[in-house]
């Protein structure tokens, strides 16, 4: 039997998943159904708490907007009540008391709600992106790389995944301090970033190590996209002193793409032969071929 845990969680994501006026209308029926037996009710009995689940949701899900529409409307089953039971004539003070304290206390709960949504955003942004440089960290990267993959996958477009290695970073730590060092990885980051699409991706894995996630390219785009790369790099970190070169891997995928985690290990293999090879260069490879060569294939 399926846990109240892993319904609430099936019915978190399906909400997150949701359209806007998905989740207003859901929000909105379940008010008007909270409402009806609220109004039939009277005056005696108060189903106010009700209402916070569904306004909780409009405003969790929809926005804070939602929320306040949702929160003022829920005041009109308490309204009619109040009018059928002449408060409005004989007891006007507590109508008007009534319904503002109703009104308010949700709009409160919106309230709260939507500065943790906002802060919870922001925690889920700050949480993907590398302190360092700026760019997307590993996290980042592989959610962006996951959701590439299963998009790419369904519309059988290519891409291609570039992993990038500083040499001999250590040195320019060792040699200049480690300020010099965050320099040159913010220098890299700043370079790759600008180098790609905007749709492209940009990441520091960790450590003096980059990686690129380059839409619909195949083997022999990617081959001159990443020479240019090399050259922009290269040039940039002349003109900045910085004694550094990098040893990049690519791999494109054209029609079998396979998980994450071995697309990013195919790419980091390549990488790892250029460095074998005396670092400095280039290797680009479709992941059909490599596959296809057990001396490279990928584990
Ligand atoms: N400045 C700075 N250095 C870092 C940071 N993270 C890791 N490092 C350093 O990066 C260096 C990476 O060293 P290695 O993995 O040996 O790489 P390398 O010296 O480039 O050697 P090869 O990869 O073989 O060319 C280590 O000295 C780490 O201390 C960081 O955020 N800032």
């Amino acid at each position: 039997m399926m846990s109240l845990k892993s319904a609430l969680s099936n019915a978190d994501r399906w909400l997150q998943d949701a359209s806007f006026s998905t989740t207003f209308l859901l929000a909105l029926a379940s008010v008007i159904a909270i409402g009806i037996p609220d109004y039939l009710f009277g005056v005696d009995i108060s189903l106010f708490i009700l209402y916070i689940v569904p306004v909780g949701i409009g405003t969790w899900y929809a926005g804070k907007h939602c929320g306040i529409f949702l929160a003022i409307l829920s005041s009109t089953p308490l309204m009619m009540e109040q009018v059928n039971a002449h408060y409005f004539v004989n007891r006007q003070g507590l109508f008007f008391w009534n319904l503002f304290m109703h009104v308010c206390t949700l709009l409160v709960i919106v309230y709260l709600l939507d500065v943790l949504v906002v802060h919870l955003r922001n925690e889920a942004a700050l949480a993907r992106v590398d302190a360092v440089t700026g760019v997307f960290n590993r996290l980042g990267f592989f959610e962006r790389l996951e959701f590439s993959v299963n998009l790419m996958a369904r519309q059988q477009i290519g891409f291609g995944l570039v992993y990038i290695d500083l040499d001999d970073f250590k040195k320019i730590n060792d040699k200049y301090g480690h300020d010099e060092g965050d320099r040159v990885l913010r220098l890299t980051a700043s370079l790759l970033g600008k180098s790609v699409r905007h749709s492209d991706v940009a990441a520091r894995l960790g450590g003096d190590e980059f990686a690129l996630l380059l839409h619909g390219v195949d083997r022999h785009q990617a081959v001159i996209l990443i020479e240019k790369l090399r050259v922009a790099l290269h040039r940039a970190f002349q003109m900045e002193r910085v004694a550094v070169t990098c040893s990049i891997g690519c791999v494109t995928f054209r029609s079998f793409i396979p998980d994450p985690h071995s697309a990013i290990k195919a790419a980091d293999l390549l990488m790892y032969e250029v460095k074998r090879h005396g670092k400095n260069n280039v290797l680009v490879e479709e992941y059909e071929a490599m596959t296809a060569h057990s001396a490279t294939k990928p584990q």
